[in-house]
């Protein structure tokens, strides 16, 4: 409906615009008001009013120098189509609210799009009401890419085309809009074929269809690229090759990279090189068309008409300027974003050739290492070479030393054989001196052989009389024991000496009870006090008597052969007795500091036992064992316990228990008369803690030292035991007299209970009566086997001689004269009997016998030892063993 030209160009169109005529009658129209534009001359105040009556309907606007710049500038391009689309919208508006549409629905929705998005540019070429209006929108349309051409629009003049930037560069002239937005990325186009060449420097041959197996990242819009995508592709190219395969891929890789990238380089620099010459010539152009502009107006003075043309020419050459500066501001900016893409690669190449540095670095490196290992290895090998050559050459040196060396001892071997040649022959003619030699010896051995076989014979004999002689020397022994204990039964098996004990230091010796001492055991004792004729003299008959001066020696001599008894396998029992203070312990023990000289009974014959059984070691074998126990109140205890519980022991009257009546009391091996000594001491100690202030236990309890003997006969292997008891009695004094009260009578009551038993057991067996009544006491019952039968019984009986014991001194010897009457009883009447003359005869005869025998053994020892001194001489030892051993088998079998 306005003036505008049938088939306008777009030229034509922006210098319509650019009038402002053609945009006054339009918003005339539209909004109805009358804008006299006509008034106005120039254009530029005609546009000031459209762009006043547009902001006055609250369109949106734009500014009077963006028609100035028109299509090549897109932002100025975009806000002159919103206002104008505004404006026509505006008009639609008024039309339908004038006359309702045919299809509501449509036009609802065509104009709510319009109002929501009135700058929408695809719209309006979709829509055909618009056909005739503004064609040169369609330049502004989003370009899809089936539709926009590669090469240049073959629509726009030649200045224009050539102004344009090429259609293979980074932003094509159709790329510049995006949604109405200029668009900053590169084209799809162009990112085709930058994978296109990407693959082609990778040597991949990936397919970009959607049906392929592996979808390079570098097929889509690299904005839409993700890591895993790339991580993906990384894996899919090199998830199956080797790590060798990998670097020497990516090596190549990174070599065509940067092959291509300097290429990039080299054509982004020869087109701006290009672009850098457009501009220059344009800029001449520039220059040109000012001077032109200037000549025109010069003219343009001279004619109106001209002038009119002139400055249409001139408004011309403005757009082309403006056009030119758009492009050359568009050109600049491209060559800025291609120098800092530039630089960008710049430092991604030096990364990449830093890299690339750093791995020949390391390789150069280890190639270096490498070399200098090979050089060392060399030296070493050189080294060990010359080494083993030094080695060969002293080994060849050696060698030759050698071979002379063999040489020569060859040479020595040689003499020797011939010396050692000699040497043999004279050797054999030695040993057949030798052999001759022998020979004659053998003869002379043979000779000596018979000689001692001849003395090999008497020797045979004699031993076969030595053999006999040991056989009858057993014998003889044996029988020499039993003659000897029929010797000691006829001194009676129950002997009973007295000992009086001398006056003590402050006692008075004037009066002494003791009348009279006889030397076959006859004693007086009487009150010197009493008046003379009133009362007799008690006369007492013991076995002994020991007067005070008597030496502990001259007291043990007579009991020295019970000893032997011992030994000889009888049991023995020698008990003291007395009140106390008497003298008992004196005599059994001794005093308490005592040398050899005042050893007691117990010493005594524990040393003569020692002593005799040492000399009888080739003959018997002797173990002798002790036990120490007391009876206080009728209750045994051990004095030799080890342990602190120092229970009460029974007595078990077993005489198959080898005579040990208290089997659970401490039994001691001894083996010298000092082990005794010192267990006797032992036994004292522990007896002296029973004692009390008043009463020493001692004289309280009974003492029973007890030595058992177990003798193994060498030759038969036959056992015997003996037994010796060495008793200290407790005192013997009276009750009455002592008036004891309380434990002292208890006391009093036991000892003199026990001592009465003792007398009872001993009376009994001297009157041989057929019940001895050992249980009466503990005392009896532990004697009970060397009490009576082949035992041997020696009482001491200690008396005082001071006149203040002269009452106990009477009681103890009528107790020690009711034991020995017995025995002493039928000699004592008659003395002169002849029967005990027979029998002081034969022990006379018998005493005689056994010095014989001792004579006869004497001699077959000396002899025997005088034959082993002979024999050993002679043979061997191991022979003469062997001669033994035989010979005592012989004396076995003849025993038997
Ligand atoms: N033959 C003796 N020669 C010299 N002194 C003696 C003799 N006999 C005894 N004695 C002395 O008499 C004192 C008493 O002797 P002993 O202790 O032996 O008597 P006891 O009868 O054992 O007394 P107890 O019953 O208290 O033990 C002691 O000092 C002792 O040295």
């Amino acid at each position: 409906p306005f003036n505008v030209p049938s088939n306008p160009s777009e030229e034509d169109l922006w210098l319509i615009l650019q009038d402002g005529r053609v945009l006054c009658d339009l918003i005339s129209k539209i909004s109805g008001v009358e804008y006299n534009f006509h008034n106005l001359p120039l254009p530029c105040d005609r546009v000031n009013m459209f762009l006043s009556a547009a902001a006055d309907m609250k369109l949106p606007l734009f500014e009077a120098t963006d028609l100035d710049e028109g299509c090549y500038s897109s932002s100025s391009c975009k806000r002159i189509i919103d206002c104008l689309l505004s404006l026509k919208n505006f008009q639609e508006m008024n039309e339908l609210k004038e006359k309702p549409s045919n299809s509501p629905t449509d036009s609802r929705q065509h104009r709510s799009e319009h109002l929501e998005n009135p700058g929408k540019l695809v719209d309006c070429s979709e829509n055909g009401t618009q056909k005739g209006h503004l064609q040169p929108r369609r330049r502004w349309k989003i370009p899809s890419h089936e539709n926009t051409p590669l090469t240049a629009d073959p629509g726009l003049p030649s200045e224009q085309q050539s102004a344009l930037p090429p259609m293979n560069s980074v932003y094509g002239p159709d790329s510049l809009i995006t949604d109405g937005q200029p668009q900053t990325g590169p084209s799809p186009q162009h990112l085709q074929q930058i994978n296109k060449k990407f693959h082609d420097i990778l040597g991949i041959n990936m397919k970009t269809d959607s049906n392929s197996e592996v979808e390079s990242p570098l097929g889509k819009n690299l904005e839409n690229v993700s890591m895993q995508s790339l991580s993906g592709f990384v894996t899919a190219v090199f998830g199956n090759k080797q790590q060798d395969d990998v670097a020497r891929h990516v090596g190549n890789m990174l070599r065509k990279v940067l092959e291509e990238l300097e290429r990039c380089f080299t054509s982004q620099n020869q087109k701006v090189t290009k672009l850098k010459s457009m501009l220059k010539e344009h800029i001449n152009r520039e220059n040109k068309l000012a001077s032109r502009a200037m000549l025109l107006e010069t003219l343009a003075t001279g004619a109106g008409e001209e002038v009119k043309l002139l400055s249409r020419h001139l408004q011309q050459i403005k757009i082309e300027y403006k056009r030119a500066e758009d492009d050359k501001e568009m050109k600049e900016a491209m060559i800025e974003s291609m120098q800092k893409e530039k630089s960008e690669c710049e430092v991604a190449l030096e990364n990449l050739k830093r890299e690339l540095e750093e791995v020949v670095k390391a390789d150069q490196e280890r190639f270096r290492h490498l070399e200098s290992e090979k050089i060392e290895l060399e030296q070493t090998l050189k080294a060990k070479i010359h080494e083993k050559q030094t080695l060969l050459q002293e080994s060849d040196k050696k060698i030759q030393e050698l071979e002379a060396v063999i040489a020569l001892e060859m040479e020595t071997i040689k003499r020797k054989c011939e010396q050692y040649g000699y040497f043999i022959n004279f050797q054999h003619q030695l040993l057949k001196d030798v052999k001759w030699v022998l020979h004659s010896l053998k003869q002379e051995v043979l000779f000596l052989k018979n000689g001692y076989e001849e003395d090999l014979k008497a020797l045979e004999g004699q031993l076969c009389g030595l053999v006999h002689a040991a056989v009858s020397y057993h014998r003889v022994l044996a029988e020499n024991r039993l003659l000897y204990n029929e010797v000691q039964d006829l001194k009676g098996n129950i002997r009973v000496y007295c000992r009086i004990r001398p006056f003590l230091l402050g006692q008075s010796t004037k009066h002494s009870t003791v009348e009279y001492v006889g030397e076959n055991g006859d004693i007086l004792i009487c009150n010197p006090l009493k008046q003379q004729g009133k009362e007799v003299a008690k006369a007492f008959t013991f076995n002994k008597i020991f007067k005070p001066s008597s030496t502990q020696e001259e007291v043990f001599r007579d009991t020295r052969p019970l000893i032997r008894s011992v030994l000889d396998g009888f049991n023995v029992c020698i008990f003291a007795y007395g009140q106390t203070g008497s003298g008992k312990t004196y005599t059994m023990s001794g005093p308490s500091s005592s040398s050899d000289k005042d050893w007691g009974v117990n010493y005594r014959a524990l040393n003569d036992l020692f002593e005799i059984s040492r000399s009888r070691k080739d003959v018997i074998n002797y173990e002798v064992g002790v036990q120490m126990i007391e009876i206080y109140n009728e209750q045994v205890r051990d004095l030799l316990f080890i342990d602190s519980s120092n229970r009460r022991l029974e007595i078990r009257n077993n005489s198959q228990l080898n005579g040990v009546n208290v089997p659970d009391a401490s039994m001691l091996p001894v083996n010298s008369t000092f082990d005794v000594f010192h267990l006797m001491k032992i036994g004292q100690k522990n007896r002296a803690i029973g004692a009390t202030a008043l009463n020493e236990r001692s004289s309280r309890s009974h003492s029973v030292l007890t030595v058992h003997v177990r003798g193994t006969e060498l030759s038969s292997g036959a056992i015997l035991h003996g037994c010796l008891h060495l008793v200290d009695l407790a005192g013997s004094e009276r009750v009455d007299r002592s008036e004891a009260t309380g434990d002292r009578l208890k006391e009093a009551q036991h000892i003199n209970r026990s001592l009465s038993a003792l007398g009872d057991v001993i009376a009994a067996l001297a009157q041989r009566s057929s019940h001895v009544p050992y249980r009466n006491s503990k005392l009896t019952q532990l004697l009970q086997d060397s009490l009576g039968g082949q035992a041997k019984t020696l009482m001491f009986v200690h008396i005082s001689p001071d006149i203040d014991s002269y009452g106990e001194t009477l009681s103890t010897l009528k107790f020690a004269q009711r034991v020995a009457s017995v025995e002493l009883g039928a000699a004592k009447s008659n003395k002169e009997s002849k029967e005990l003359r027979d029998l002081k005869e034969q022990v006379a005869s018998l005493k005689e016998l056994v010095s014989k025998k001792d004579m006869e053994i004497d001699r077959l020892l000396k002899g025997k030892s005088r034959i082993k001194g002979i024999s050993g001489s002679l043979f061997s030892e191991s022979y003469l063993d062997m001669q033994d051993q035989r010979l005592r088998r012989q004396t076995l079998d003849s025993k038997q």
